[in-house]
């Protein structure tokens, strides 16, 4: 079955002990709704994981990013925003996907 969404492999572990509930994402991957329930793969080999569950999609600006959703990455901020503008060159509108995992 077809993964519905993808994460480099570095943070697998820290979705699947429930350290990292938030997904930073251009406006090609804002489309999830809230309840959809997503298979989740590595960006690298494309592996099932493990699945979550929508529970917001909220717009946002990169300055508008705070040490919460750095929290809620499990990273510092200026980690975050530097992951961010290498994954997302040129880019600053963006939708916080929050999950849990099921
Ligand atoms: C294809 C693609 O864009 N894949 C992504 C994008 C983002 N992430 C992670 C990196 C950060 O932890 C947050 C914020 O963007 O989401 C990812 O794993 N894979």
């Amino acid at each position: 079955m077809q993964n519905d969404i993808t994460f480099y492999q570095r943070f697998k572990s820290d979705i699947l002990v429930g350290l990292k509930v938030i997904t930073i994402r251009d406006r090609s991957e804002s489309h999830f709704k809230v309840g959809d329930k997503l298979r989740v793969g590595t960006f690298e080999t494309d592996e099932y994981f493990c699945t979550i569950k929508i529970i917001s999609v909220t717009p946002i600006t990169l300055e508008q990013l705070t040490e919460e959703h750095a929290k809620q990455e499990n990273m510092t901020l200026s980690d975050l925003k530097k992951v961010i503008s290498d994954i997302y060159p040129n880019e600053n509108h963006f939708f916080v996907i929050h999950f849990s995992l099921l």
